[in-house]
């Protein structure tokens, strides 16, 4: 692993107008609760913002609650040419958008200039195109006949984790606001900064005032948001243990919920796979973002026969990881994104090491301000080692072998999660055959992680409830009122 010497970007402003956007403006709460902002990449505070107390949530939803009506009866034409406004001006801003999302979170420029802003306006690209098609369905019925009018939910709230700030908010934002709901989105407190941008160019992009409105705060604040009767829906991206409290809080009310929550995922390497390719897939799948994605797939199966080659490969090109500043363009493996997580990271390697698995490489602190760790590849790991079964969130691979394609199925599939997987081999029909086994909502062939708007994209079992992107996500934003329409005489029985 190689350190950068190139002079860094400028950074960006990061102290914002105010600490939440409400009703179209920056709204500043001077009682609230300090939330400072750190850069990971050296442990300064770059920005003091306030979580939000009772007062201001309540503005919000009242905002919310006030701006829908007329939202939901604009044309989907007229919200859509919005949202598509809204993309354009995202991409004109990308570069500083880009600085803002590294300096939040710590993932490197080189990253985020082309997978989060980016992200985030192609689904505000492609939701703006859908909004004018969001349609019932008529049935004839003889000469009487059923219609259904698909409706928005009314007000929902989003909820982020801080891996993925600006894509997480516009993944909700998009579809929500296309089908005519208006949102109150609360960032992760580890990553305030980027949802207030989205907030701001969407206002300036003509979105009435109330319709998207970002509150800032710990999980109390999302807990005040989640049990107000005003709220229609619900959908959180974060862990397990968040989505368990989340949900049970929403049943209270019986509101629409989706769950895009952690995994453990397989990734499946036959012996046929191209090397290359596999090693590809593997260090995308595990380093990419310094292992901060829900997605990844961390239980790396190898098969025997290509096992001593892949270990070998994937040492050397990890070699080629430029470890360093993460506003400098030629870094490719920046800080995790607090001490927090560096040091629950750094807990999985030790038990790794307890429990007999194999340092190939990295997993260790690196000696330099922020937080940093080298890229840590397991070998020698079996299934009910610690590493293998929890997830870590974090630059850890863990390669664990095995010998027949049933038996890599079986293993693949013994975990609550269910996320992604994904296969790689040259056999194709092999390729389908395994990932049609295999128990995950996101799945890969001879490729992984790659996540396009048009692919809907969520998990099963405990990974969670309902899909993002794609046409699916209309489906979790609206209901159907079904209408039926006699058009002969009434006949009753008395
Ligand atoms: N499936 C996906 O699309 C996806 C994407 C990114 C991250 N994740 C998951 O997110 C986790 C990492 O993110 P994190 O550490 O921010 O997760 P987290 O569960 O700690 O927090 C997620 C969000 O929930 C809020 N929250 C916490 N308690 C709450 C409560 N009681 N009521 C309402 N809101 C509450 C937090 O403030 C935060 O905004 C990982 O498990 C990762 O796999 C999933
Ligand atoms: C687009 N990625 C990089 C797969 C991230 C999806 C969201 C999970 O953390």
């Amino acid at each position: 692993m190689s350190e950068t010497a190139k002079s860094p970007l400028e950074r960006p402003r990061t102290q914002p107008e105010g600490s939440h956007h409400i009703d179209g403006a920056y709204v500043a709460d001077a009682g609230g609760r300090p939330l400072p902002v750190i850069y990971p990449a050296d442990g300064s505070t770059i920005a003091t913002l306030e979580h939000a107390g009772p007062d201001l949530v309540e503005q919000a939803l009242a905002a919310a609650s006030r701006a829908q009506p007329a939202w939901a009866a604009m044309t989907g034409t007229e919200r859509g040419r919005i949202l598509r406004r809204a993309a354009e001006i995202i991409r004109e801003r990308n570069d500083e958008l880009s600085r803002l999302e590294t300096m939040d979170t710590g993932k490197p420029y080189q990253e985020t200039v082309v997978a989060d802003a980016t992200s985030g306006a192609d689904a505000l690209e492609y939701f703006g195109g859908l909004a004018a098609s969001i349609t019932g369905e008529h049935v004839q019925l003889g000469d009487d006949f059923v219609y259904s009018v698909r409706q928005p939910l009314g007000v929902c709230v989003g909820i982020g984790a801080w891996n993925y700030p600006m894509q997480i908010a516009c993944w909700k934002a998009a579809p929500a606001l296309a089908c005519g709901n208006t949102m109150v989105f609360k960032p992760s407190e580890t990553t305030p900064l980027s949802a207030l941008k989205l907030a701001e160019i969407l206002t300036e992009a003509g979105l009435p005032d109330g319709v998207f409105n970002v509150v800032q705060g710990d999980g109390a604040v999302g807990s005040a948001l989640v049990g107000d009767p005003r709220v229609a829906k619900v959908s959180l991206t974060g862990s397990v243990p968040t989505g368990r409290k989340v949900y049970a809080a929403a049943a209270e009310g019986i509101r629409h919920v989706t769950m895009e929550l952690g995994g453990k995922s397989p990734m499946l390497i036959f012996d046929d796979a191209d090397l290359d390719d596999a090693v590809g897939g593997a260090i995308l799948g595990n380093f990419y973002s310094s292992g901060q994605i829900c997605s990844n797939g961390t239980r790396v199966f190898v098969q025997k026969g290509i096992l001593p080659a892949f270990l070998d490969r994937l040492a050397e090109r990890l070699g080629h990881a430029v470890i360093g500043d993460p506003l400098d363009p030629t870094t490719s493996f920046g800080p995790l994104v607090s001490q927090a997580q560096l040091d629950q990271v750094l807990g999985f390697v030790q038990a790794g090491r307890d429990e007999g698995a194999r340092l190939v490489t990295g997993g260790e602190r690196l000696d330099r301000e922020g937080f940093y760790m080298s890229p840590a590849v397991f070998a020698d790991v079996t299934d009910e080692m610690t590493i293998a079964r929890e997830e870590i969130f974090g630059p850890v691979l863990s390669v664990l072998s095995f010998e027949t394609e049933e038996e890599a199925i079986a293993r693949a599939n013994a975990t609550p999660y269910g996320l992604a997987a994904g296969v790689f081999t040259r056999d194709l029909r092999r390729g389908h055959r395994v990932i049609g086994k295999l128990d995950a909502g996101s799945c890969f062939i001879n490729a992984y992680n790659l996540t396009p708007v048009e692919a809907p994209f969520g998990g099963v079992k405990l990974s969670g409830v309902g899909r993002e992107n794609s046409r699916a996500a209309i489906e979790h934003y609206t209901q159907l009122k079904s209408v039926y329409v006699g058009m002969g005489p009434v006949e009753a029985p008395y």
